[in-house]
């Protein structure tokens, strides 16, 4: 348990705030009064509050305004008229940060994306597990290695993997250089996505990560031409990226867990054009399968911040907690607040969605569905390593379409862990993984992530569910 009893961070002024707050019942630490689950107990409580008083005074990383057209753009994908692909790292590291590997996820993510786009004919929404997910929820408080008992490792902003007492201690610093991490990495994914990188025309260029000879570099190089026809016959038509900037920059969002909320609450500021309170450590955040206990601190936080928010659902999610939870969360049923991330598994999805579709149908709930078909698909091999199968992946992702499709709501978005590195962390896909081969490069600090090939691939699977879904409507459509 944290220590509750510490002086709640001050709360930021930041420039430009002049108007109040609207919630009167919510302040940025009222968190701290509620039970919490998976928050360190920090050893020294008066470094905890230096760091936190310091983050406090530190510039937001993302802006009001940035959330709120991310909302907007959620809302229309919870209206069917777009898609969401959410991916990134289970737990980014310190270790890892460096140009190539955020660019290399930046583009696999893009790739896809266009893939996707091809697919559904819909906007594709790109959010990012990016610049800020550090912060690790554990099955269990201690690991223990041959008789030897210590914290479990609870990711890079909370403390380090090495096996050794001074490692797992939590250190309140590291908050610090998380915050700098991310700082700079929106940083790079600003100039990325609007500096001339993400330019369509550039397409062909950008598939250079992957295994060559590949199939999915193949297919890949096959929808790129056929996206250049395209681009040659609308420039044609007199629409070029001088005249459309969607052509040649895109919009990329950030999204993390918020766990850590010492760090949250210090990053949460009054935004001065509409005088309410919005979390800028990531323009959307969501609450762990574990952390989501409606009467809880992390509910209670993201409450009161305007950000668009997700709940992850696990098979056992309780319809009253999940109607509890949209009532706390979104009181006024705003479209794009809400996004509701199921993770069932592969064996359970058909049995276990129908009914919280249902329950949020029959209450008119505006929500977008995405699905996570990673968290609940994993297992341990018998040499050791933490995976999951490419095909479970994948089957429980049928799963939500065709659940979805039968319920006559809208396949939202997608919720991935994913790399743009060839790791091996995941068994199958056309690779073939197996499992004598994961460790070559078996990097991941948490969970498993699929590497950029299997990512592509899941890409353009999902692409076929999607159009499936498109002729589906258009048969509705037909027939009434
Ligand atoms: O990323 C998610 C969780 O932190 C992770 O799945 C928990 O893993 P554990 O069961 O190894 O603690
Ligand atoms: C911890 C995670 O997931 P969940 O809360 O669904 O287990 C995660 O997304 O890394
Ligand atoms: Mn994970």
């Amino acid at each position: 348990m944290p220590d509750l009893t510490s002086s709640p961070s001050s709360v930021p002024k930041i420039a430009m705030a002049t108007n109040k707050p609207t919630l009167t019942d919510w302040n940025p630490a009222g968190w701290r009064h509620k039970p919490v689950c998976q928050i360190p107990a920090y050893p020294d409580p008066q470094a905890l509050g230096r760091v936190e008083a310091e983050l406090a005074r530190l510039p937001p990383l993302v802006f009001a305004g940035e959330a709120r057209s991310l909302k907007a753009s959620l809302g229309r994908v919870a209206q069917g008229e777009g898609f969401l692909l959410q991916g990134g790292d289970c737990a980014e590291s310190f270790a890892d940060f460096h140009a190539d590997y955020i660019r290399d996820t930046f583009r696999v993510l893009l790739q896809m994306a266009v893939v996707l786009t091809f697919g559904a004919a819909l906007p594709v929404l790109k959010v990012a597990r990016m610049a800020g997910q550090f912060a690790k929820p554990r099955s269990a408080d201690m690991e223990t290695i041959d008789g030897v008992s210590l914290p479990s490792y609870r990711g890079d902003i909370i403390n380090a993997p090495e096996f050794t007492e001074a490692a797992r201690t939590p250190d309140p610093e590291r908050m610090i250089r998380a915050y700098n991490q991310a700082a700079a990495t929106h940083n790079l994914l600003r100039a990325l996505s609007q500096g001339g990188y993400a330019d369509l025309h550039k397409m062909h260029r950008w598939n250079l990560g992957f295994v060559q000879g590949s199939k999915q570099a193949e297919k890949y190089r096959d929808l790129a031409e056929r996206m250049s026809e395209s681009l040659s016959f609308m420039a044609a038509c007199g629409l070029t990226p001088a005249n459309v900037p969607q052509l040649r920059e895109t919009d990329f969002y950030t999204s993390h867990e918020a766990l850590l909320l010492n760090y949250e609450e210090a990053l949460t500021r009054i935004d001065s054009t509409t005088g309410k309170w919005y979390c800028c450590s990531a323009h959307m955040l969501w609450i762990g399968e574990r952390t989501r206990q409606p009467d809880h601190a992390h509910v209670e936080f993201l409450r009161g911040v305007e950000n668009p928010i997700g709940v992850k659902c696990g098979p056992e999610m309780d319809t009253d907690d999940l109607l509890r939870l949209c009532a706390t969360l979104n009181p006024a049923n705003e479209p794009g607040r809400m996004t509701l991330i199921t993770r069932i598994g592969a064996e359970k999805i058909e049995s276990k969605l129908p009914r919280l579709i249902r329950a949020i149908e029959r209450e008119g709930l505006s929500v977008v569905w995405a699905c996570d078909p990673m968290h609940a698909n994993t297992h341990k091999t018998a040499n050791g390593y933490k995976t999951r199968s490419f095909d479970a992946i994948l089957d429980e992702l049928k799963g939500f379409f065709a659940v979805h499709r039968a319920e006559g709501t809208h396949a939202g978005g997608v919720h991935l862990e994913l790399t743009g590195q060839q790791v091996t962390e995941c068994l199958g896909g056309a690779q073939a993984i197996s499992e004598a081969r994961l460790g070559d490069h078996y990097d991941t600090l948490c969970d498993p992530r699929l590497n950029a090939d299997q990512s592509l691939e899941m890409a353009f699977l999902i692409a076929e569910a999607l159009k499936a879904e498109r002729a589906e409507q258009r048969r509705v459509a037909g027939g009434a």
